[in-house]
């Protein structure tokens, strides 16, 4: 079902977007209309994942094309509605990207805004086979002829793109080669992509997966039951540093030591060639409320507070491949986005 599932729609006059915040347990869809419900819905991840926010934005602007028209706002009204979905959430340069690539479809009018949104949403699909295909034969090249275990955290699936995903498109490749033994899935607190997004996309396709605790994933790498870790993207440096989900870079950190392959799957999208490093990637902070709460009941002590950032950064000597739709770069062996980047599209 993940393999052809709309995370976005476009319906002609609004947006129709698979609530990922009551998935596995239910599947519905929103359809927003209005700047103002698709700010929420991108803050309240029901969408999410950097090439799906990427789309979302481009799309996100044929909205506001509308909405302006409809409500009589002038040109300073539309823009400023335009950026609050840019600036909706910080880290996934895919966000502002996307907005950006259809800025200058807006004096054509809705349509054409839309249009330009529905051609990233295709290529952001064929770019996910394409990466799918680059990572499952750098991976298979490199390892015994056997099915592998791998790694996974966060979602970097159909869900978190326009379709198939990134680090589940390559996982999703090897399972159609009859090369994926299992899948660890960390269920990445505290919002539970992991458990809740790509358990339900691997379980749909029929590929075995375990999820395990976030602080389980070092263990595993380090005991040997993992043969390479995938993880997706939401915004790489010049130099190859790479935000993704909190978590990651210890995952990274366990690979390293344990002498496996870390692979990262982004779209060049996700680079962000303006950055030398990843010193300079905004980090997003979300609300204590996601760690002090948990199925509504407070679970930290009232006069205690949290610290909720939802990304880190690797470091580029700690990312042995970043697969791309271009290609593989092998980033620790010093193969940079920043000497790749006439391959960006
Ligand atoms: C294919 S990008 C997926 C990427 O986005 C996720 O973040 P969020 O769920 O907060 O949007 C996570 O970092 C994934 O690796």
């Amino acid at each position: 079902m993940t393999n052809d599932v709309r995370t976005v729609e476009w319906t002609g006059d609004g947006l129709r977007l698979l609530d990922q915040t009551v998935l596995p347990g239910r599947v519905e869809y929103v359809v927003v209309r209005d700047v103002g419900a698709l700010v929420d819905a991108i803050r309240r991840l029901v969408v999410r994942g950097a090439p799906a926010l990427g789309v979302t934005g481009a799309f996100g602007v044929a909205i506001a094309v509308r909405q302006a028209a409809r409500e009589g706002w002038d040109d300073a009204g539309r823009d400023a509605a335009i950026t609050r979905v840019r600036e909706a959430r910080p880290t996934a340069v895919n966000l502002a990207a996307g907005v950006d690539r259809a800025l200058p479809f807006v004096a054509k009018g809705a349509d054409a805004v839309a249009a330009e949104a529905q051609a990233l949403l295709d290529e952001d699909v064929r770019g996910n086979h394409a990466i799918g295909a680059f990572g499952a034969d750098w991976i298979l090249r490199r390892s015994a002829d056997r099915p592998l275990r791998v790694l996974t955290h966060c979602n970097a699936g159909a869900l978190a793109t326009a379709g198939w995903g990134t680090a589940l498109g390559v996982i999703r490749e090897m399972h159609d080669r009859g090369r994926v033994e299992i899948v660890y899935a960390d269920e990445t607190r505290p919002l539970l992509q992991g458990a809740r997004l790509t358990a339900w996309e691997l379980d749909q396709a029929g590929i075995p997966c375990l999820v395990q605790a976030d602080g389980a994933a070092p263990s595993t790498i380090l005991r040997g039951l993992a043969d390479v870790a995938v993880i997706g993207a939401d915004r790489i440096a010049a130099n190859g540093d790479t935000a993704n989900k909190i978590g990651s870079v210890g995952v990274a950190l366990a690979c390293h030591a344990a002498g496996i392959p870390l692979v990262v799957a982004a779209p060049w999208s996700t680079v962000d060639l303006a950055l030398a490093d990843g010193g300079g990637i905004p980090i997003e902070e979300r609300p204590a409320g996601e760690i002090t709460t948990w199925g509504g009941i407070r679970t930290v002590p009232d006069r205690v507070g949290a610290f909720n950032p939802a990304f880190d950064v690797t470091p580029a000597r700690l990312v042995t491949a970043l697969v791309t739709e271009t290609g593989v770069l092998e980033v620790s062996a010093g193969v940079t986005p920043r000497q790749r980047a006439a391959e960006k599209p």
